[in-house]
């Protein structure tokens, strides 16, 4: 792999979609050249050993859990929130973990997941039309054309807000917080009143037993003090992206020190693109999502571009098909990608191919939908023989009402309660952990 990372010149030169449209380029150009200094949130040796984690996906033996927001905002730094989030992820780990024997790698998207690619570049409110919201990364939620106009500036606050949330992360996940002897107490508050919850006590009693079993028989307790966390985002705006792409001293190779691993949305994978062209040239670990209209030509091409040593660990398919889609559009491309004996960890996104508009006009997905396409990312690898190596999801620590179904009934009518997403709509933390012993059944199996 080359590692002269082309300018932003030569980047922009390729036409990127999904671009902000900033007013003022002297202003962006200010911005680049402060992120160009600042201290790299991520080590390049974490994202090295990320990619190992990635390789034993890969091949069979690990499993990989992705979540969190559709899209972060800056007000949502707060210790709250990023706690909450968090221990939805470690409880759904733990979960998977103990039900299907499986070590899980566990990512957020999380410290840095705060631009979005639109599907219309304007939103129309009763006869007004603004600049769609692209995320805080780039303009403001408000409703306003202030607000609306893309501001540099914004990438200095996603480095900051990306920079406090790793480090209270990298606090809990260190410090005591995510230890697996806190497996109860993870638990105490609400989730203990849903069945769900009540099924996660029973299983937590069980680890219990078995720690003080351990421990007994000579085990070192501190072995389950720490757990490895990850940071995830969508590489979209390049020149944040760029800007934080750095030589590693160690190995003399560009990494994206952004986070520790980037993926390539579903409307900026163009081959030729400058997505493309960013990422290939970065060690770290990366994924690509895979709508329904990806042929496995465009599969392999997309692998042989991103990973042309065909390095285990390396690249990930994160597909979304949709549920009534999968069974039909998934098998195709795992057939060619494994008849070719490319290296890939094929996850799952069961979100983005189901989400609708309510009658009330929000945004949601179907609690079943979302089921659906998982049972059947995991029918489709079962019946080829090969590895279902992961979850991607939208999802929050919060009792949010944005996707509808699971065990507490969510209907249209209750999407009003609390609506919180600026985005996409999030599985609430009831929803995550059903998800969770749904998919550990299921791995029994796989
Ligand atoms: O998160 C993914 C996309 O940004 C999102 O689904 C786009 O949503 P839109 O269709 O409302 O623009
Ligand atoms: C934009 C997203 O997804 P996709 O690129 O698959 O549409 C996302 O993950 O929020
Ligand atoms: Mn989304």
């Amino acid at each position: 792999m080359s590692s002269t990372v082309p300018d932003l010149a030569a980047l922009h030169a390729l036409h990127p979609a999904q671009q902000p449209a900033y007013p003022d380029r002297s202003a962006v150009d200010a911005v680049v050249a402060k992120l160009r200094s600042v201290p790299p949130p991520v080590f390049a040796g974490e994202c090295d050993d990320l990619k190992t984690k990635i390789a034993a996906v890969a091949r069979g033996e690990a499993f990989l859990l992705q979540g969190g927001d559709c899209a972060e905002t800056f007000e949502g730094v707060t210790a709250d929130n990023v706690r909450n989030k968090l221990r939805v992820l470690l409880q759904m780990a733990v979960v998977l973990t103990y039900a299907a024997s499986v070590p899980v790698v566990k990512v957020g998207r999380i410290a840095g997941q705060y631009a979005k690619p639109r599907s219309s570049d304007l939103e129309t409110r009763d006869g007004v039309t603004l600049p769609a919201y692209r995320g805080d990364a780039v303009n403001g939620y408000d409703f306003t054309p202030e607000s609306r106009v893309p501001d540099p500036q914004r990438l200095v606050d996603v480095y900051n807000s990306s920079a406090a949330t790793l480090n209270l992360v990298r606090a809990f996940v260190t410090g005591g917080y995510a230890d697996l002897r806190q497996v109860h107490t993870w638990n105490t508050d609400f989730v203990r009143e849903s069945a769900v919850g009540q099924q996660y006590e029973v299983m937590a009693s069980e680890i219990e037993r078995a720690l003080t079993f351990m421990k007994a028989i000579g085990a070192d307790p501190d072995e389950f003090h720490r757990v490895d966390f990850h940071s995830s985002h969508e590489a979209l705006v390049l020149e944040y992206e760029h800007a934080m792409t750095r030589i590693d001293s160690r190995t003399d190779q560009p990494y994206d020190v952004s986070g520790h691993f980037l993926w390539i949305g579903e409307r900026t994978r163009q081959l030729d693109g400058a997505h493309v062209e960013l990422l290939r040239h970065v060690k770290n670990p990366i994924g690509v999502k895979l709508g329904p209209s990806t042929s496995p030509d465009d599969a392999l091409a997309l692998a042989a571009r991103l990973n042309p040593e065909n390095e285990a660990g390396r690249l990930t398919f994160i597909t979304r098909f949709g549920a009534g889609k999968i069974r039909d559009g998934l098998p195709p491309l795992i057939e060619k990608v494994t008849a070719e004996g490319v290296q890939v960890a094929w996850i799952c996104d069961p979100m983005h191919g189901n989400t609708f508009e309510a009658s009330s006009g929000y945004k949601t997905r179907r609690f079943d939908d979302v089921i659906e396409e998982v049972q059947g990312f995991f029918d489709v690898h079962r019946s080829l023989g090969t590895w279902p190596g992961g979850l991607h999801v939208e999802l929050t620590g919060d009792d949010v009402t944005e996707c509808v179904g699971g065990g507490e009934e969510l209907t249209d009518l209750d999407l009003a309660n609390r609506y919180e997403s600026v985005c996409d709509p999030r599985l609430n933390r009831v929803q995550s952990l059903e998800l969770a012993f749904l998919v550990a059944g299921m791995l029994r199996k796989a």
